[in-house]
């Protein structure tokens, strides 16, 4: 039988695979590898990594439509199919113990990650695994056995994506409910607020592990976002968390 493969993003000749500091939510700042998987299930209009899902020939609309230097990404380009162990290998490379599996959606591959967790943990204990999700997707027991953590980020009607899409009632209860789980709202405008409320009450989301974050693919959006979402965070008791690789970085990938 063939190994395992999991389609990653391309990023110049090889797979988005880098070493950084966990820029956005509960870990900020901790150093990280990350693994950027290709693929989505949503198509979120301020999407910074729609190279992972915004391929020719499809509908979906993107906030740079109208940039003439925009275009929709051919799908053979932007992925590369990688057997598990030459993931975990690429991995292990980096001497760091906490792993990020980004996308994309990660969890549309979640076999492929239970095979490159297994193969880390069995190399050494120490690893500790991250998951960004959307949320939408419930993880099956044994992926949720060797995760730590989750960081959750539900999406808004500020996304333009279809609410049947974007709330998945079964898998955003099983997240309400883990302790692993922390919830990332990115937010736009003054409305999301209320939407978020309503979230919260619809599936008792724990307060103290909201976080509130602006939307912003460069710092000039995130300049003119974070002066007013740091009050709301403050008057309302949310959690804020920035993006300082954006900061850092600007919109560079692999960082
Ligand atoms: N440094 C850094 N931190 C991040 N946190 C979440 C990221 C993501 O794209 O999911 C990300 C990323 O791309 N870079
Ligand atoms: S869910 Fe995440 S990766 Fe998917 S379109 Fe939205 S922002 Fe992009
Ligand atoms: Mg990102």
């Amino acid at each position: 039988m063939s190994e395992t493969t999991l389609q990653l993003a391309r990023l110049n000749s090889g797979p988005e695979i880098f070493h950084s500091i966990q820029g956005e939510g509960v870990s900020q700042g901790v150093p990280s590898v990350f693994v950027r998987a290709s693929l989505c299930n949503l198509h979120c209009h301020w999407c910074d990594t729609d190279y992972t899902w915004n391929w020719e020939g499809t509908p979906w609309p993107h906030e740079r439509d109208s940039d003439p230097d925009y275009q929709k990404f051919k799908r053979d380009d932007y992925i590369v199919r990688l057997p598990v162990s030459q993931v975990a290998a690429q991995i292990a490379s980096y001497r760091c113990p906490n792993i990020i599996f980004t996308g994309g959606e990660p969890l549309l591959q979640e076999p492929a990650w239970c095979e490159v967790m297994q193969l880390l943990s069995s190399q050494n204990q120490t690893y500790r695994f991250e998951v960004e999700t959307n949320g939408t997707i419930c993880p099956s027991e044994g992926f949720n056995r060797m995760v730590s953590q989750y960081n959750v980020s539900p999406k808004l009607e500020n996304s333009g994506n279809k609410p049947s899409l974007r709330i998945v009632d079964e898998a955003l209860t099983f997240f309400a409910t883990s302790d692993k789980a922390w919830f990332k709202f990115v937010v736009s405008r003054s409305q999301d607020l209320e939407e978020i409320e309503q979230l919260i009450a619809r599936f008792t989301l724990p307060k103290s592990r909201i976080l509130l974050m602006p939307e912003g693919r460069d710092e000039t959006s995130l300049q003119q976002r974070r002066l007013w979402l740091v009050d709301l965070c403050r008057d309302r008791g949310f959690r804020y968390s920035d993006r300082l690789h954006i900061q850092l970085w600007g919109s560079k990938r692999g960082v």
